[in-house]
Formats: C-alpha cells, structure tokens, sequence
C-alpha cells in the first residue's frame, strides 16, 4: 500500500515553528525537532504532505485532542497546515522503548523494567479505553519515554490508526462484523485474533487486542531474542508474511511464556478470552504486576528508570530508597523517656529463652515458644506495624507473609480466626483484590493446619499444572461454589471439614486466571474467621 510520498522540500519554517533536526520517519511522514519562532518552546513536529495516500495527521489531530490532559499522552501544542504541509506540534519525547532495548545491547530487559511497562501501560490503555478510543497499534516503537524531569513515565505516541470504539451518536459499542477487511496494526504484536485467523475471518480490533498486544510485547522483552516470529525482521514478501502469521497462530501461551512469572502467561490468556466488547479489568493486572515487582523485591513504584539500576541495587532497598516514600523523622524521646526505656531494658528477664545466636533451630523455638505462649504476642505477630516499619514492609506482600507465619504458629483456632481476618483486610488492602502467590501460600498454610499439620502441603497455586488452565472455572460455576462454601462454612464438623472447604477455596480460585475474589468469596472467609474465632 506505500506510495511514494510528494517529494516536495521540506521548508525551514512552518506555522511559528523552525525546523530543527529529523527525529524519525515513518510510512506517511517525519517529525522533527521544532522551536517555536517567539517563545523558543521546542516540539516535535510532525510533518505529512497534504497529498500522502495515509493522512493520518488528519485523524491524529483528532485523537490527541481526546487524550489530552492524560498521564503519558502527548500534549498536542498546535495544528495545521501551511501550504503543502500538515503538520502536528507535539510534546517533545525522548527515545521509544525500541531503541532503548535495542541499544541496551542485551537479549532481554529485566524484570522491574518489564513490570513497570506493564503498569504503565495498561494503565496508558485505560485511559484511552474510557475516553473511547483504541490505539491499534501497540508497539515497542509507539511507546517513547519522557524527557527530563518526566523520564520514568512512558508515552503513547502514533495513532495515525487510532478509532473510536464507542460511537458518538449511539454511545455504543461499535458492532463486530465480519465483512472482509484490511489487517490494521503491525506485524509483531497486533493480537492474533485480529492478524492471524483465517482468510476474511479478520476480527475487529476492540479493547481486548491492545491488551494482547501489550501482553505480547511484555512477553518478547522478556524472551531471549525476543518472540520467535519477531526474529527474521518485517516480513517484505506475501509468502513470509504468511509464515509469521502461521507461526504467530500456532504459538502456546504456555509455550511462549515458559520459564518466566505465570502472570505473564495469565495476562495473555486473559486477552484471549475477553469477549469482543467486554471491558478489561485494568486496574486488577494493574495491581497483579505491582504484586508481581514486590515479590521479587522491587517495590510498588511503576517509575521506568533506564538503564536499570545493577540487580543487587533493585533488590536492596537501603539503595534504592529514593524511589520509596521517604523514612519518617525519628525524635529524640522526650526528656525522662530516655532513662525509662533504659531502666526497662535492665530489668528485662532474659534467662530462660534467650536464643543462641547463630543456632537456626533454637531461634525458631524460641520464637514459637513466644508466639505460643502469649497472645498479645500472636496479635502483634499479626500485625507488626505498631513501631517503626520500613515503609516497603507496609506491603500487601509483606502482610500476608507475617500473617502465613502467623498462620504456621498459631496453636488455636481463635489465632487462625484472627489470621484470617487479617488476610482479608490485606487482601482488601488494595484495588485488584486478587489472590498473589503470597496470598496462596497463607490459604495453604492455613489448610495445612486446619487439615492436619503434618500433611505434605501441594500449593493450591504452583500444583496447578499449565495445561489445567483449560479446565478455567467459569465465573457462574465459581459463584456457586463460593455460596455453597459459605453454606458449608457454618455447618462443618470440625477442622479437618474446615480445612477442606478452605482447599476447595483455593483451588476454585487457582482455575479463575484472574485470581480474583468476589464477593461471595470474601463473604466466606469472613465467615470462616468468625467460625474459628466462636467454635459453635
Ligand atoms: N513526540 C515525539 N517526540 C520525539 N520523537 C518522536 C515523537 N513522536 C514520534 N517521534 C519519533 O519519530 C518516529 C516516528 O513517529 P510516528 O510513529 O508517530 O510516525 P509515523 O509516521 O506514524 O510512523 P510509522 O509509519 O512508523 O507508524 C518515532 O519512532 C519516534 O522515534
């Protein structure tokens, strides 16, 4: 379809803007470095002959008047066109994600990176998505960071193939249809419904394939290489176009995600799944790739910082605290406070259980003496943030590890009530509501010791093979099985019954790929909580 674009020079002024340097080109145009004749503002100006067969710059002027005032959307400056020339002055950016990664000089970007791309992102698309507008063509190279002081907020840019999806005069949902149609998008990651299905079986592109397409450029950022069809180039001839398609179509999530995070591999099949007019759940993968970095102890920021910092000082937060809220000022106590804390710390009574450092074994029991023998102890095992916390141990991560460990030292069923309301007030903690593999590890532990604590735990989680993701619980099915729980709940024999149904809690929870509690499911362990705190 390209043509060869007017050859007319490009002038050195256009509308109240000097050219400066060529920044890139395109199919339809070049964008510049631009400054502003009476203010010195420099843009991006973004240039397209009047007669190109693509004039996207018609259609973008559009669309970036509706993202305007949006995180990571350019601001669009001015508009025009001056003779032969339509232009578009834009936010000046800096480099894509494309040249970043292809400049890194490494097979793959790390894990933080990745995360933080992901949130932002997905986020980027929210916002698009609510002001009714898809992107279509969600690349490494449509996607460029800021310059200074906005470098860690990734932009969207290109939306020369952008459209409505919710239609102005109806406000509904444009309608799927499967009238024969040019693929829109880019060879790489447009999703395969929209690239790859079979002659004139094309599908419309809606909310969920930016989402894929974002998926699977998370996906090829992680890939040694990148994703396998990525790795001859742009396809230049029909019959190559028609392997990559192949490829693309054949490819596994399971195949395409192995060795790395099962997010990764959830977001895709979520994609996949999402019906042609349903609303993503942005806010949830939002949340579940925050998780995600925290986990792997790179802090909740979404803040992209290139190059990354060495692994040692991602993963060290005393380094790495510029990018955490800042630590509180500690006072000095007030006069007299001192001399009684002194006198406290003489009179403790540190005989008996006093732990030999060093002796791992001997520092457990101690702890678990502790832990057992004083519920003041098990309460504020819950709960440690009474004093000082680093602020990262704020975390819904870090609360359902100390309430796992709770969990694992409780002796009573009133510990194990007071642990699960504990865990669902940190799994309420924040927007997405879903179960992390934290959260997994405390309903295992906690069907351990329900069960029978000398049981060999399977995680309701991990032992979830890949394929099992077919069997996907559907949303009605698992409904039923949350109301029976909490039915259940109430009638149960004892703990081992108990610990059963919090199994069958896990696993209907582990088949849902989203991972997501309802409801129904947080009205069942509030009731489990309220049954172990007041045994009948
Ligand atoms: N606002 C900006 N600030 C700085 N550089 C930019 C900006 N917008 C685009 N660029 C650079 O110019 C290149 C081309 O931009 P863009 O993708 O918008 O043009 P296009 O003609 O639609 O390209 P294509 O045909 O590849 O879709 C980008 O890859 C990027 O490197």
């Amino acid at each position: 379809m390209s043509g060869p674009a007017p050859d007319d020079p490009i002038p050195r002024h256009i509308g109240n803007y000097y050219l400066q340097h060529c920044l890139g080109s395109g199919f339809s145009g070049s964008i510049h470095r631009a400054q502003h004749i009476h203010t010195g503002h420099v843009v991006a100006l973004k240039l397209q002959h009047v007669d190109h067969e693509c004039p996207t710059n018609r259609y973008e002027r559009a669309f970036y008047s509706c993202i305007q005032g949006g995180v990571g959307m350019p601001t669009l400056w001015a508009t025009g066109v001056e003779g032969v020339w339509d232009y578009l002055a834009l936010e000046l950016l800096g480099p894509s994600l494309d040249s970043l990664y292809r400049h890194s000089g490494k097979e793959t970007m790390d894990l933080r990176s990745v995360c933080c791309i992901a949130m932002q992102l997905i986020a980027r698309l929210e916002f698009m998505h609510h002001r009714g507008i898809l992107h279509r063509d969600i690349q490494l190279g449509n996607c460029a960071i800021g310059l200074p002081p906005n470098q860690g907020t990734i932009y969207m840019i290109d939306f020369g193939f952008s459209k409505q999806y919710i239609d102005p005069f109806t406000r509904r949902h444009i309608q799927d249809s499967n009238v024969k149609r040019d693929f829109i998008g880019n060879y790489w990651f447009s999703s395969v419904a929209v690239h790859c299905k079979g002659r004139g079986k094309l599908l419309f592109p809606s909310r969920r394939d930016d989402l894929e397409a974002v998926a699977l450029m998370l996906i090829h950022l992680l890939t040694p290489r990148g994703l396998s069809w990525t790795r001859n180039g742009v396809p230049k001839t029909d019959s190559a176009h028609e392997r990559l398609k192949r490829e693309k179509r054949h490819a596994r999530p399971e195949d395409l995600c192995a060795g790395l995070p099962s997010e990764f591999e959830e977001f895709l099949r979520y994609c996949r799944r999402l019906a042609f007019q349903e609303c993503p759940d942005y806010g949830m993968w939002v949340e579940t790739f925050r998780d995600l970095a925290v986990e792997n102890g790179f802090g909740e920021s979404d803040t992209f910082i290139w190059p990354p910092p060495p692994e040692d000082i991602r993963k060290a937060s005393a380094t790495f605290e510029q990018y955490l809220p800042t630590r509180p000022l500690i006072l000095a106590p007030p006069p007299g406070e001192l001399d009684g804390i002194l006198q406290g710390l003489r009179d403790l009574d540190l005989a008996d259980t006093q732990a030999v450092i060093g002796d791992l074994a001997q520092v457990r029991d101690a702890g678990v003496l502790r832990a057992r023998g004083d519920p003041a102890n098990r309460a504020s095992n819950s709960n440690n943030m009474n004093g000082y916390a680093w602020p990262i141990n704020n975390t819904k991560a870090y609360k359902l590890k100390q309430l796992t460990q709770q969990v694992s030292l409780a002796v009573d069923n009133a510990a194990l009530g007071e642990a699960v309301s504990g865990f669902v007030v940190a799994l309420r903690s924040n927007t997405s509501k879903t179960m992390t593999r934290d959260a997994f590890l405390f309903i295992d532990a906690l069907y351990k010791q329900l069960a029978d604590p000398s049981v060999f735990l399977i995680p309701s989680r991990q032992s979830r093979s890949r394929s099992d993701t077919s069997k996907a619980v559907d949303p009605r099915e698992k409904q039923d099985v949350m109301v029976r729980l909490c039915r259940d709940v109430r009638a149960a024999k004892g703990n081992r019954a108990l610990g059963d149904l919090v199994r069958e809690f896990g696993d209907t929870i582990g088949k849902d790929a989203r991972h997501w509690v309802t409801k129904e499911g947080f009205a069942f362990l509030a009731l489990l909580a309220e049954r172990l705190q007041n045994p009948c």
